[in-house]
């Protein structure tokens, strides 16, 4: 350092501010949460005992869990009920402290909660509202303004924006109370995004939507992912949700890391072959179809084969060429069934309570 010049770095305090973007938007290394549970007895005699001699129970929620996220990423976070996922969201965007590791998020140590680092996430849970019940949705968001101080200009921009890609025009001066739960969520999602965050925890946004919500509310995600280069960390049990936003998924189950890469691979793993649906106008014989694959269904109109990727090609060439065959779809098996599977082949390590 030449003479003279301030040293900047030293005279940084704690805690450090990144100075340049960090190289990922959430770095998690061997993460563990363990929740300290106090056990009651049922009955008067054992809740005045409790008032004297407590006695705890240890549930570990996430154990020794790593993953990284880049910026811009679409990432699903899975796992069964109780397997730990809002438990480590809550734990990124800093509600919870963790009981072991490391956590970083934009380069922010999340439970000190700095004000540049609120101003960089949020976290929208599906089954809690932040919209005052009795105030329309427009007091909300006048109310997020205040809280994350955003400029005038800024706040006029983006609730254009988001106002224009949701499309809440109509809805957002009514009173939340007489909103359906598919406004209110896109209320919700208006309310969460208007300090423009980089990094969005979303824990369930499609809970109880109609299909055509669901789409609108998925589609609002992808845009915004792709207009803002945010990265989106994303749970649902509606497995549509990650197959259309989620390239990558991060499954866990007992609080364990049990899966991080290409939900397609997961799938392929998972179940190697594809589906053929045929229509037919006169039955097929059984033993010509088992020659082709696995036989799933067969009725006098209808079969379902099971055919290995790499005999795909030749196995609908050959049913094509059956007269009988009026119809002929190949499908990818259900996600909810590859996930089903998934969670049976692979054993469960530890249990979740100690
Ligand atoms: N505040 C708490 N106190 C004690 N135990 C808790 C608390 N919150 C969660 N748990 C327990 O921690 C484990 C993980 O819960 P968590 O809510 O993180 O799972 P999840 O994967 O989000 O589940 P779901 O899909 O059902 O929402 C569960 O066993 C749950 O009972």
């Amino acid at each position: 350092m030449r003479k003279g010049t301030p040293d900047l770095q030293r005279r940084v305090c704690y805690p450090p501010v990144p100075l340049m973007a960090p190289a990922q938007s959430v770095d998690v290394k061997d993460l563990s949460k363990v929740y300290k549970v106090h056990e009651r007895e049922a009955g008067l005699s054992a809740s005045i005992r409790s008032l004297f001699r407590r006695k705890y129970r240890s549930v570990r929620a996430v154990q020794n869990l790593s993953f990284s996220i880049a910026p811009g990423e679409r990432v699903g976070f899975l796992g069964p009920n109780g397997a730990g996922k809002t438990t480590t969201l809550k734990v990124l965007s800093g509600l919870l402290h963790p009981t072991e590791g490391h956590v970083r998020v934009a380069g922010f140590v999340p439970q000190q909660r700095e004000v540049d680092f609120l101003k960089r996430i949020t976290l929208v849970m599906g089954q809690k509202q932040q919209l005052l019940w009795d105030l329309p949705p427009v007091e909300t968001f006048a109310l997020n303004r205040a809280i994350y101080d955003i400029p005038d200009r800024q706040f006029k921009e983006t609730l254009d924006e988001l106002t224009t890609l949701l499309d809440i025009g109509g809805i957002a001066t009514k009173p939340t109370r007489q909103l359906s739960l598919g406004e209110r969520m896109k209320c919700e999602l208006a309310a969460a995004l208007l300090h423009r965050p980089e990094i969005l925890f979303l824990d369930e946004p499609t809970i109880g939507l109609d299909v055509a919500m669901q789409l609108t509310v998925r589609d609002f995600i992808r845009r915004y992912n792709e207009r803002h280069g945010a990265t989106v960390i994303l749970t649902s049990h509606y497995m549509d949700d990650v197959a259309a936003l989620c390239p990558r998924v991060i499954v866990i189950d007992q609080g364990q890391l049990r899966y991080d890469g290409s939900l397609t691979e997961l799938a392929r793993s998972v179940r190697p072959h594809k589906q053929i649906a045929l229509r037919t106008s006169a039955p097929l014989e059984r033993a010509a179809l088992e020659r082709v694959g696995t036989l799933v269904e067969l009725d006098a109109a209808r079969a379902v084969l099971h055919v290995p990727q790499e005999a795909l090609r030749d196995a609908v060439a050959h049913l094509l060429g059956r007269p009988e065959v009026t119809d002929l779809t190949v499908e990818d098996p259900p996600l909810e069934e590859v996930m089903r599977e998934f969670f049976t082949q692979v054993p469960a390590q530890t249990q979740g309570t100690s």
